[in-house]
């Protein structure tokens, strides 16, 4: 892992409302930044008992300050651009996420491509990246692409054909592509290749069935999108 970018380490109060959110959003991608590198050491070390138990407390101790006001179930952070743009804490793009590798999301002719490189913290079979890890990267980006096509969805069905073992280390390239609409039913495909070794070869693939939710049914799964819209609406 890289040593990270370097952020402005505290906000400085006297900001506008914009520069408050940029310093909130870079203190958030430092502490996900060494959160992962935690996580990935923690996965890989040989350490002894004594060193692991040490860790343990002072790892204890960094969390509880971590503890005063919690955003509630269901809250959107101010930080996020939801539900089409980044989310900080996404356990797979989220920058705050010490879960997501994080992917990194861009724009395609016709649909989204992802990369990332996995490592130890995304293990299953050794060496190999977990099953349900390539589904999590397949299905995020796949609902991502609903939703950047105009039609944000969720996940119904997510059919997964692994081809070949998905090696660690190694930069992958996932890609998701809407394919058709049938009312409120979409239809996506993905897939995961290297982009270093046998790229044109699929290592896995993924048909999905997303569906959006009718009008009643947002508001009852969502009542945090009604505030975020509020939010933006008071400006
Ligand atoms: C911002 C991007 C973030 C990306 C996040 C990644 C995506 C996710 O992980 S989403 C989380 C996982 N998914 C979920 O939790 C969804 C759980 N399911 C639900 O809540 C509901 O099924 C919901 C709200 C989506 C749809 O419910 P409802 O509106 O009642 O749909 P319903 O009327 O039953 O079905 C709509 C259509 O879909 C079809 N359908 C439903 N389930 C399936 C299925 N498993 N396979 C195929 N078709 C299905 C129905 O047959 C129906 O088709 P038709 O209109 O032709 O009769």
């Amino acid at each position: 892992m890289s040593d990270g970018p370097r952020f402005p380490r505290t906000g400085t109060g006297t900001g506008t409302g914009t520069e408050e959110l940029e310093h909130q959003k870079a203190a958030i991608t430092r502490l996900g930044h060494e959160l992962r590198a935690l996580v990935e050491a923690t996965v890989r070390t040989d350490a002894s008992p004594d060193t692991l138990h040490r860790v343990a407390d002072g790892v204890r101790t960094v969390t509880g300050r971590l503890t005063g006001r919690r955003r509630a179930r269901g809250e959107i952070p101010e930080v996020d651009e939801f539900p089409a743009g980044p989310r900080f804490y996404s356990p797979v793009t989220g920058a705050g996420s010490p879960l997501a590798p994080p992917m990194r999301v861009m724009a395609a002719d016709d649909g989204l491509i992802g990369e990332c490189t996995l490592a130890g913290t995304h293990e299953g079979p050794p060496g190999y990246v977990h099953g349900g890890v390539s589904a999590m990267l397949l299905d995020e980006l796949m609902g991502r692409a609903c939703a950047a096509a105009g039609t944000p969805g969720l996940t119904v069905s997510l059919q997964m054909r692994y081809h070949r073992p998905v090696l660690l280390e190694t930069p992958l390239r996932i890609i998701a592509r809407v394919t058709g609409t049938d009312g409120r039913k979409i239809f996506v495909n993905g897939s995961i290749t290297s982009r270093t070794a046998a790229p044109d070869a699929s290592l896995v693939t993924a048909e999905g069935v997303f569906v959006t939710p009718d009008p009643d049914s947002t508001r009852a799964l969502f009542p945090g999108l009604q505030r975020v819209m509020a939010r933006e609406l008071r400006g």
